[in-house]
């Protein structure tokens, strides 16, 4: 069964398309990222899918029922960029106000280790750090022990042991055949944490698959020399080259078939080349490939 479908969904802002005709499924049990750049319309694509902002077009289904009646039925848990925390509530206090909310919440302790606030547990939620109360938010995401765990660029406030810490939580909750998906601007977190990435810019899915296969999909070499203000013209041209980009004065040519490019830079042309490196396409490039202004 799916745990998110959304058919053809659209939605606008006055003028501004934010999620421009999104087509996607998630099966139950699936970790998946959701990957792009500032403004792609991640956030609105999970405002729509919690039912808090309604689509301008298409249809979203959680576990085959609108998403106000799954929400309603405690089927999901959200983490949102920016849920305030009540301030004078301990974390403890709090975190067993959201349990009381659901049918069969998880057991409060379990939250707290979970979500490493045992120690906390007696703090009030305004005297937390920034990386502490995201993991309150976290806590209080899955206090209902929901199918569905929805995270909207869970660690933004979090050092990098605090995100090493939050990501073995969420695997921990995942592991249990629940879906999660969360949405990133960190090329690693999708990669290390997901199962599946799908990337999106300008409101589209531009690409759907494992790290590896989109990673492959940008063009899996990158032929790297210093241009010099020579002319690019004509590279794009060259065997196995899909795409070319100069930057600072270096040509990066991203091939599927490096022997047959470099051969033919060499061979192929006068250019003078120097500093020639040779690398696989790491995500970074893919992701950078794959979300560029056309
Ligand atoms: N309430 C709003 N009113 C007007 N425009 C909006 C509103 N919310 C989002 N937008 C616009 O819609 C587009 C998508 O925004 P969205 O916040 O969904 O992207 P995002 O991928 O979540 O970005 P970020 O990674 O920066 O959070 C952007 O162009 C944004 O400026």
């Amino acid at each position: 069964m799916n745990a998110i479908a959304f058919t053809d969904v659209s939605r606008s802002y006055g003028n501004v398309l934010a999620v421009d005709g999104l087509n996607l499924t998630v099966e139950t049990g699936r970790t998946v990222a959701l990957l792009g750049p500032n403004g792609a319309g991640k956030s609105t694509s999970i405002n729509m899918l919690l039912g808090l902002i309604r689509p301008s077009g298409g249809r979203i289904e959680l576990f085959g029922r609108p998403p106000e009646q799954a929400v309603a039925r405690g089927e999901v848990g959200a983490m949102l960029q920016d849920g305030e925390l009540i301030p004078e509530l301990t974390v403890r206090e709090l975190v067993d106000f959201v349990r009381g909310l659901y049918p069969e919440p998880l057991d409060l302790d379990a939250i707290l280790q979970m979500a490493d606030l045992t120690d906390l547990a007696g703090r009030r939620a305004g005297k937390l750090s920034g990386g502490q109360s995201q993991r309150v938010r976290f806590a209080l995401a899955v206090a209902g022990a929901p199918r569905l765990l929805v995270l909207d660029e869970p660690t933004a406030a979090m050092d990098v042991e605090s995100r090493q810490r939050f990501w073995a939580a969420m695997r921990d909750y995942a592991a249990g055949g629940r879906t999660v998906l969360f949405a990133t601007h960190y090329l690693e977190e999708a990669d290390e944490n997901s199962d599946r990435v799908i990337v999106v810019a300008r409101g589209r899915v531009v690409a759907d698959g494992t790290a590896a296969q989109i990673k492959a999909k940008a063009g899996g070499h990158a032929v790297r020399f210093t241009l010099d203000g020579q002319s690019a013209a004509g590279l794009d041209a060259l065997p196995g080259v899909s795409a070319v980009e100069v930057t600072g004065g270096t040509a990066t040519l991203r091939t599927a078939d490096p022997d047959a490019t470099v051969a033919a830079l060499y061979r192929g042309t006068s250019l003078e080349i120097r500093d020639l490196r040779l690398a696989g396409a790491d995500l970074e490039d893919a992701f950078l490939a794959l979300t560029r202004e056309p």
